[in-house]
């Protein structure tokens, strides 16, 4: 599989990223062979670019082996430290010894989510590494925004065309929460009624 540059610049002309205020996104792993997402998130974070800092942006800290990951706010990626997976992840505590802001804990929705994961299909089904961690933290925001009476946020999982499998062979289980969209290099595939409606 070969990077393909141009991929996050075309996509991320994507309306649903224009329009979004507040995301939680992956940072990518070049070992885990996922689409890049640092030049976007680069952008995102820069002052001087056409978004300024008119998004959050919160990325995930995995907290234990028990499913149990945090998304936390960075504004730049020198916020980013690795670790023991050699993933780029928050520091818990930010240059000025702050706590983070953690989005569960904040007072606004978040609009979209981008997503890693192995492989996907059409039906919106999300192969992820298999730490249940995704699934678990989607679960609760899920709640939390639906006690809050927020809008839910969209689930859009980033993939190479050779991820996207046929239909039935990625299992599933109850927990799996379904994605509302795939953004591949071969175009936006909107699944949800949610995502069409937004397309
Ligand atoms: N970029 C990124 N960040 C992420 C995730 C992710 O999938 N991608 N996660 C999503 O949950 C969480 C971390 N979970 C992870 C779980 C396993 C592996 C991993 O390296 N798995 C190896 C096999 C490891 C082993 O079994 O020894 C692999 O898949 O090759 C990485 C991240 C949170 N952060
Ligand atoms: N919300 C949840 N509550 C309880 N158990 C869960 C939940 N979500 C996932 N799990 C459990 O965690 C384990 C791993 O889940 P799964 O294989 O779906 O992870 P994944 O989607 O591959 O990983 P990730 O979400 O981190 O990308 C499974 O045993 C699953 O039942």
């Amino acid at each position: 599989m070969t990077a393909r540059p141009g991929y996050s610049k075309c996509n991320f002309e994507l309306f649903w990223f224009k329009e979004s205020k507040r995301l939680c996104a992956y940072i990518s792993c070049a070992q885990l062979r996922e689409v890049d997402t640092s030049k976007v998130l680069s952008e995102v974070l820069s002052p001087n670019s056409e978004h300024g800092h008119a998004k959050d942006l919160y990325v995930p800290r995995v907290e234990d082996k028990n499913r149990n990951m945090r998304m936390l706010k960075i504004t730049t990626m020198d916020d980013l430290v690795k670790n023991s997976m050699n993933i780029l992840e928050p520091s818990p505590l930010d240059a000025s010894g702050n706590a983070r802001e953690e989005v569960l804990s904040t007072s606004s929705p978040v609009d979209l989510f981008l997503l890693p994961g192995q492989a996907f299909d059409r039906t919106g089904r999300r192969l992820g590494r298999g730490g249940g961690y995704y699934d678990t933290f989607l679960m609760r925001y899920q709640e939390l925004a639906k006690e809050k009476g927020w809008d839910q946020p969209l689930l859009v999982a980033l993939s190479y065309s050779v991820q996207i499998l046929e239909e039935g062979i990625i299992p599933v289980n109850s927990t799996d929460v379904p994605i509302d969209a795939l953004v591949s290099s071969s175009g936006i595939i909107p699944i949800s009624p949610a995502a069409l409606a937004r397309i």
